[in-house]
């Protein structure tokens, strides 16, 4: 459920249109069609859509980059496209590409921005939490990939913004950075801040996203928070049944009388096992007594719904774009 507070951003029926183009005999293309999402203070809000989807023509749209063709957008209460300066101020955004000056070196960089609010985040604070004191020597255009991310994160952040957007986050970042950079967007998301991602890493929005709205060819097509769009089959739009139970046990087992009819059970390597189809709690008591009664412990136990992956390839189909 959306809480019904204040959103920090309002989009209702977006559309955009590039062009003209060549490629089109002249004609414009709409790469926006109608687009419609509200994100709320203290929640992340994850535009999940693949390649091509919309997702960064859509937030720069709602940023004030681009001109809108139709709709409407409010950011914090103001539309972006007649906005002064006041509102800029009150905004975050980190840029899939940075685009910050390739001859500064990283503190005194972020000791600049700050210096332009009134209200800025502590310089030493986000050097600490993003690790940037490990390459605050090197000039910008000599940072890898994740350190460029991590740099444009803390500049994004230090006007203490009411509303942060960021362009696919984990991109270029290995596990650790993804984990601290991961973990700060949640503690700034439980300190009030509104927080709109785009990504089309599955993993991304479960981790992270309070709300997504699944977007394809300009157009949403679902939305929810993750746990109502995994309990929900959109290819049948019934509820989802079929689940895997995988275990690691001795090899060799035959345990398919204890289980209930309609479940498919295989062993793909020798002790590893897997039971699917729609499990029922009976099935999973039946299971752990018969292990109980030959005392067998499994070595490991996973039971997994469908993923965020499944879902969206439901919903968006398996071509690739
Ligand atoms: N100025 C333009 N001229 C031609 N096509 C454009 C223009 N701007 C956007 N498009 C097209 O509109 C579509 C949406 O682009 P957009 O960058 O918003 O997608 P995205 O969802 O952010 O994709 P990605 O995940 O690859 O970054 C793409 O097919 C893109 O090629």
């Amino acid at each position: 459920m959306r809480s019904p507070d204040s959103p920090v951003l309002i989009i209702d029926g977006l559309i955009k249109d590039v062009g003209p183009l060549a490629s089109l005999d002249g004609k414009m293309l709409r790469v926006v069609g109608g687009l419609s999402l509200v994100a709320e203070r203290g929640q992340i809000t994850a535009l999940l859509g693949a390649n091509g989807a919309g997702k960064t023509t859509t937030l720069e749209c709602a940023q004030g980059l681009q001109r809108r063709t139709g709709g409407s957008i409010s950011l914090l209460g103001e539309d972006p496209d007649t906005a002064g300066a006041s509102l800029r101020a009150r905004v975050g955004v980190m840029l899939q590409d940075g685009g910050l000056p390739p001859s500064a070196r990283p503190i005194p960089l972020l000791r600049h921005i700050a210096g332009m609010y009134r209200n800025p985040m502590s310089v030493d604070l986000l050097v600490e939490r993003l690790g940037i004191a490990q390459f605050r020597r090197t000039n910008i255009r000599r940072l890898s990939g994740g350190q460029k991310q991590r740099l444009a994160l803390a500049a994004a952040l230090v006007g203490n913004p009411e509303i942060l957007f960021l362009d696919e986050p984990s991109a270029g970042l290995d596990p650790q950075s993804r984990q601290i950079v991961f973990e700060l967007i949640a503690e700034l998301r439980d300190s009030g801040m509104g927080i709109v991602l785009t990504t089309h890493l599955m993993d991304d929005a479960q981790r992270l996203a309070d709300y997504v709205y699944i977007i394809d060819g300009g157009h949403n097509v679902a939305e929810g928070t993750v746990a109502e769009l995994l309990s929900s089959d959109h290819s049948a739009g019934e509820e989802v049944t079929e689940r895997t139970l995988f275990f690691d046990a001795p090899a060799g087992l035959d345990f398919s009388t204890v289980l209930g009819a309609g479940l498919a059970v295989s062993e793909s390597r020798a002790g590893s096992y897997a039971v699917t189809g729609a499990l029922t709690p009976a099935d999973l008591a039946a299971l752990t007594a018969w292990w109980a009664a030959r005392d067998i412990m499994p070595a490991s136990l996973r039971l997994e719904a469908r993923s965020l992956e499944d879902v969206f390839l439901d919903i968006s189909g398996r071509d690739i774009r």
